[in-house]
């Protein structure tokens, strides 16, 4: 189950936290079956090229979540005590997995996932200071939340993502994170039917389904001005198609991030004529 279910969370960051950008993963791994998804994702995102690592304080010695913590083990990926961690978590870790709890939540927090909670709440304050903070990833409830009413107080952790499991929980209504997925296609029509679950399209052979639309890029925020090394006329290709090479080339190298259009001028000797056309062109991602 946890096999099924892991892959459903790891696609959904993997889908838009990539391991070029977000590697170090923390997973926080509760007591329950929600820790139990945490040490599966834990796995997976290794597999998937994250250096993940877990911090996992209240292990239980069921045989399935010992087996678990075997296979993290047999790949060295580390566990971290709550001593151990780190004080600002945001300094050395990009993504953080709330794996502490799911839907059998009930009342105050319980040490040391007291300080743990307050320690992913306190990851916004570290983004007022203008600093990169660490992203947060909840499994099914974002851990503390009550599983219908939400972040009641106004008080509990609030996610970038939240990874609905089989069918989002009604606390979900509540969150407003950026990115919202569901995991778990494998709900029998007849259960859909009978619990009246609406839930939406899985596209292609995708274990995972984005809800709701994907933020708005302010394509405006992308843009940034290259200034590249002077351009002496002694150092023109004769031939102009090698110069405009030889910028295609420069591009290719990728010092250029996402490019998707040249404008390509010429000018004449005189300099009070300038005759100058440009040529847009297009360039597919690379
Ligand atoms: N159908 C589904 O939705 C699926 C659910 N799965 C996962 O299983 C989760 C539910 O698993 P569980 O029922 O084991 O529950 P949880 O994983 O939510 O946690 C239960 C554990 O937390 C402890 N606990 C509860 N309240 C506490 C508090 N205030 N302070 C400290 N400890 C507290 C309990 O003693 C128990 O050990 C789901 O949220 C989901 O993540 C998946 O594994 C499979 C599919």
């Amino acid at each position: 189950m946890y096999c099924i279910t892991a892959p459903r969370n790891n696609l959904t960051t993997s889908c838009v936290y990539k391991p070029s950008e977000y590697s170090r993963v923390l997973t926080f791994c509760g007591p329950g079956n929600n820790g139990g998804d945490g040490l599966v994702a834990a796995r997976h995102l290794h597999h998937f090229g994250y250096k993940p690592l877990v911090c996992y304080p209240k292990r239980t010695q069921k045989p399935l979540y010992a087996g678990l913590v075997t296979q993290l083990e047999a790949l060295s990926i580390p566990f971290l005590s709550v001593e151990d961690l780190p004080s600002d978590l945001s300094n050395d870790f990009d993504v953080l997995v709330d794996a502490m709890f799911g839907f059998s939540f009930h009342g105050s927090p319980r040490p040391p996932f007291d300080d743990l909670i307050h320690r992913f709440v306190s990851i916004h304050n570290h983004n007022q200071t203008g600093q990169k903070r660490s992203v947060i990833v909840s499994i099914d409830i974002p851990s503390g939340w009550h599983v219908e009413e939400g972040d009641v107080d106004g008080t509990g952790i609030k996610p970038d993502m939240l990874v609905s499991l089989t069918a989002p929980k009604l606390c979900a209504k509540k969150f407003i994170g950026p990115h919202h997925f569901l995991g778990g296609r494998f709900v029998p029509p007849v259960i859909a039917e009978k619990y009246n679950l609406v839930l939406p399209p899985y596209p292609g052979t995708s274990m995972c389904v984005r809800i709701g639309k994907p933020p708005q890029i302010d394509i405006s925020a992308m843009r940034e001005n290259y200034i590249s090394p002077e351009f002496l006329e002694e150092e023109a290709e004769a031939d102009p198609i090698n110069q405009f090479q030889n910028g295609c080339d420069a591009l290719a190298v990728g010092w250029l991030k996402e490019p998707n259009a040249m404008a390509l001028s010429t000018v004449g000797k005189e300099e009070n004529r300038k005759i100058s056309f440009s040529i847009f062109f297009t360039i597919m991602g690379s």
